[in-house]
C-alpha cells in the first residue's frame, strides 16, 4: 500500500521532491496536474484499484479558499495575526486564499494593535473568515465573554462594517477551551455560545438554479468554484431519476439533494449537525421540495438499519462522509439496502481502498474512479468512485 503523499513525492519534478509537498502552491498549476495525475494513478496501480480518470481542474487554481482562519498571538508586545503551525510556511498557504481575506486581516490586526482593542485581543483566539468570491463574514472566536469584551466587538464590527472591505456580517463565537481547533468541534449549548453582531446570521450559496442558505458553524466545501463541477460529476455519474429515490448521507446543509435531486423521486439526507439539518429542512420548504426530507443523526450501523426508511422505488446512494471515513459496519449495512449505484465521495484518498474493499466484501464492483481537484495547492484530492452492484451470476 502506498500512500497519496509518498505517490506524490516520487511524481514530482526532483527539483520540488526535496521541498514539502506544501511546496506544490508555487508550481505552476498545469505542472501541479500533471504531478497529481501521475501521481493518483501510481496510487490506484499500487493499491490494485481501476484506473482512473483524469483530475477534474478546479476553475480557480489558487486564491480558491472560501474559509481561511488566523490565529490571534501576543508577539513582542504586539498582537497579530498568523498562520498556525499546523498549517506551516505561510508564503505556501497565502497564495491559496483570496486577496480579500487578507486585506481584512490586515485591518483587523491594525486595530487590535490600538490599544483601546487590547482586552479583545487578549481574547481572541482565532479570527475566521468565511464567504464567496463576492462578499465575506468574519468570525471572532474568543475564550472570555463579558460586558466589556461584547462591547469592543461591537465597536469592531462597526469598523468592519462600514471598512468597505464587503464584509456582510460578523459573529463572535465562544471556545472557553482555547482548543486548536478553530470552531468548537462540540458546540456549547449555551445560549451566548454564538452572537451576530451585524449582518445576517447565515451563510449562502447561489447554484444557479437555487439559493441555499447554511449555517456560519456548519460544514461547507471550501473551493466554491469547483462546486458546479462536483455537482455535474455527482449528477453524472449518480444519474438520479425520477424512477429512483436519493440517499443523501453526510448531507450537511444539503448541497447534493438539493444540487442533483430536483428529478429524484424523492430525497432523504442524514447528517448529525443539527444547525446545518435545520438549514437543510427549511432549504425543502422554502424551494418547495415536498419530496425532500431530512434526518438529524450518527450515521453508525445501527442508524442505518433502524432509523432510514426502506426506499420505495430503486435507491441510488451519495455518501460524502468527513476524511477519516465512515464508522466500522456502515458500509454492509448500507449495502443490506441493495442500492442501484453508489457514489462513495472521498476527500482523503488514503482512505480509499479499506472503504473499497468493504464495498467489496458487500458485492459492489467499481465502475468509475474520478478524481476532483478541489485542493490545488495542497497534497490533496477529492475523489468521486461510483460503485453498482456486482452481478453474481458471472
Ligand atoms: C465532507 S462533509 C460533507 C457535507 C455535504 N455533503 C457538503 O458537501 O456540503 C461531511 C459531513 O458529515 C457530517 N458528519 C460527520 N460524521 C458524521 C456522522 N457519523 N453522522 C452524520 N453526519 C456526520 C459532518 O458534520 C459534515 O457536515
Amino acid at each position: 500500500m502506498i500512500s497519496f503523499a509518498n505517490a506524490l513525492r516520487q511524481s514530482l519534478p526532483k527539483e520540488l521532491s526535496e521541498l514539502s509537498l506544501l511546496s506544490l502552491s508555487i508550481m505552476d498549476y498545469k505542472d501541479e496536474l500533471v504531478a497529481k495525475n501521475k501521481a493518483f494513478s501510481l496510487f490506484c496501480q499500487e493499491n490494485a484499484l481501476p484506473n482512473p480518470e483524469r483530475i477534474v481542474e478546479s476553475p480557480l487554481p489558487r486564491n480558491y479558499r472560501t474559509t481561511t482562519k488566523r490565529r490571534v498571538v501576543l508577539n513582542r508586545e504586539k498582537f497579530q495575526l498568523v498562520f498556525d503551525e499546523e498549517d506551516n510556511r505561510s508564503e505556501f498557504a497565502e497564495p491559496l486564499e483570496p486577496a480579500e481575506h487578507l486585506a481584512v486581516y490586515r485591518f483587523i490586526e491594525s486595530y487590535l494593535q490600538k490599544p483601546v482593542f487590547n482586552t479583545l485581543a487578549e481574547v481572541l483566539n482565532w479570527v475566521i473568515i468565511r464567504g464567496s468570491y463576492k462578499w465575506r463574514t468574519v468570525i471572532f472566536n474568543v475564550c472570555e465573554m463579558n460586558a466589556l469584551v461584547v462591547r469592543k466587538l461591537k465597536l469592531m464590527g462597526e469598523h468592519l462594517n462600514s471598512s468597505g472591505l464587503d464584509v456582510r456580517s460578523a459573529h463572535v463565537y465562544f471556545d472557553p477551551t482555547r482548543s486548536d481547533y478553530y470552531l468548537e468541534a462540540q458546540r456549547p449549548v449555551n445560549a451566548l455560545a454564538f452572537k451576530t453582531l451585524y449582518g445576517p446570521k447565515d451563510l449562502t450559496l447561489d447554484l444557479g438554479t437555487c439559493r441555499l442558505k447554511y449555517p456560519v458553524t456548519g460544514f461547507s466545501q471550501i473551493n466554491e468554484s469547483q462546486i458546479p463541477n462536483l455537482l455535474r460529476c455527482a449528477e453524472t455519474l449518480l444519474q438520479p431519476s425520477a424512477e429512483t429515490d436519493l440517499l443523501d448521507l453526510y448531507c450537511g446543509y444539503g448541497l447534493f439533494s438539493f444540487g442533483i435531486g430536483e428529478n429524484a423521486n424523492s430525497t432523504f439526507g442524514v447528517e448529525w449537525e443539527g444547525a446545518s439539518i435545520e438549514y437543510a429542512k427549511n432549504s425543502a420548504r422554502f424551494l418547495k421540495r415536498q419530496k425532500s426530507r431530512f434526518l438529524a443523526g450518527k450515521i453508525d450501523a445501527s442508524f442505518v438499519e433502524k432509523r432510514i426508511p426502506k426506499s420505495q422505488s430503486p435507491e441510488v446512494m451519495l455518501l460524502d462522509p468527513p476524511r477519516k471515513g465512515v464508522d466500522s459496519g456502515v458500509i454492509a449495512a448500507l449495502a443490506r439496502r441493495k442500492p442501484e449505484r453508489i457514489l462513495h465521495i472521498f476527500c482523503g484518498t488514503d482512505e480509499i481502498p479499506r472503504s473499497l474493499n468493504q464495498w467489496r466484501l458487500a458485492n459492489y464492483r467499481v465502475q468509475k474512479i474520478v478524481p476532483l481537484d478541489l485542493f490545488p495547492g495542497t497534497p490533496h484530492l477529492e475523489t468521486a468512485v461510483l460503485m453498482t452492484k456486482a452481478d453474481l451470476k458471472r
